[in-house]
């Protein structure tokens, strides 16, 4: 179980610019982790009211799509976090830039854009931090990946670690390696998810009812992750264990092999990668 903070780890305000998803993933788990004073945490959506009031509803957290009030915001918070798809992200951080002062620290989550051009988006070299988290973070199982822009001092690197330790693992790594991480943590739950459909999806054609098919899954991969965390034993080693020669296993991986499953989940993260490349290549071109 998490363990709840006695008094809230953060004490300034953060302002959520985009409230979709992922940032609801995020305050949803700091809420959790008690790491925060709902009042202090700020949302930000281009124009539904009827998403705020939700979000409104079930954190506890201030939400305003008003431009004057949602300017206000971005002015005066010590943290942005940038959540947006990156389709948006270049008007917002063009709109951003001139909101702010130097010692306002942006934090953004969004895939593929990277520190060079949310800097010369903003117009500034203005403190920034690149992450990717996962939407796993809602329940504090989140996995994390941060890279700091050099003008992070470092208070404003605990801050940022503070929020994404509270809402699961976190990994500091170089900016070059973050679409290879988009690919493994940032998109990895799908991938688990689409493994978890078929493997539910068989259990209902071979006869189990739907409820059950599902619990045995969820409670198998819920497993097997537990298995690799708790004994540190290798993913390849605990697989053997459960593959006895000729057996059925045997007969199932055969069949994974078969379909080049391996070499499949690679260039499935390899183009996920490649994607978030893509994506961060359209929006360096805004800067031009
Ligand atoms: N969903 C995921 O699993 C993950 C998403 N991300 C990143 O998070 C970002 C957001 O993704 P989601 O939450 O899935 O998208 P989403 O579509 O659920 O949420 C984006 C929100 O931003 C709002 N928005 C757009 N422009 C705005 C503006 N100018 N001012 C205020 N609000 C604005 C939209 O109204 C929408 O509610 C993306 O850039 C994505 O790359 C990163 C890691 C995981
Ligand atoms: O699919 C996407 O582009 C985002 C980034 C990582 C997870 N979702």
């Amino acid at each position: 179980m998490c363990q709840q903070p006695a008094i809230p780890l953060i004490n300034h305000n953060i302002v959520f610019y985009g409230a979709g998803s992922m940032a609801e993933a995020i305050v949803r788990g700091m809420i959790a982790r008690n790491v925060v004073e709902s009042g202090r945490i700020i949302m930000l959506n281009r124009s539904s009211s009827e998403r705020l009031a939700e979000l409104r509803s079930r954190y506890g957290v201030l939400g305003y799509n008003a431009p004057e009030s949602k300017l206000e915001a971005l002015r005066t918070a010590p943290v942005i976090v940038l959540a947006m798809k990156p389709k948006d992200a270049a008007e917002a951080l063009r709109t951003l830039g001139p909101l702010l002062s130097p010692d306002q620290l942006v934090i953004s989550v969004i895939a593929g854009l990277t520190i060079r051009t949310m800097q010369g988006l903003l117009g500034n070299p203005q403190p920034v931090v690149r992450s990717m988290p996962n939407t796993s973070s809602s329940i504090g199982l989140g996995a994390t990946g941060i890279a700091f822009s050099k003008e992070v001092g470092e208070e404003s690197r605990r801050t940022a670690l503070n929020i994404f330790e509270a809402v699961g693992l976190t990994a500091v790594i170089d900016e070059e390696r973050m679409e290879t991480l988009t690919g493994i943590s940032g998109s990895g739950p799908a991938y688990i998810y689409y493994m978890m459909e078929a493997m539910i999806a068989a259990g209902i054609r071979g006869g189990l009812p739907l409820e059950q098919s599902r619990e045995l899954t969820v409670q198998t991969v819920l497993g097997a992750a537990r298995m690799v965390q708790q004994t540190g034993e290798e993913p390849a080693a605990l697989r053997k264990k459960v593959t006895s020669p000729n057996g059925s296993t045997q007969a199932a991986i055969e069949v994974l092999e078969r379909g080049d499953f391996f070499e499949t989940v690679i260039s499935a993260v390899n183009r996920c990668a490649e994607r978030s490349r893509e994506m961060g290549s359209a929006l360096e071109k805004e800067l031009h």
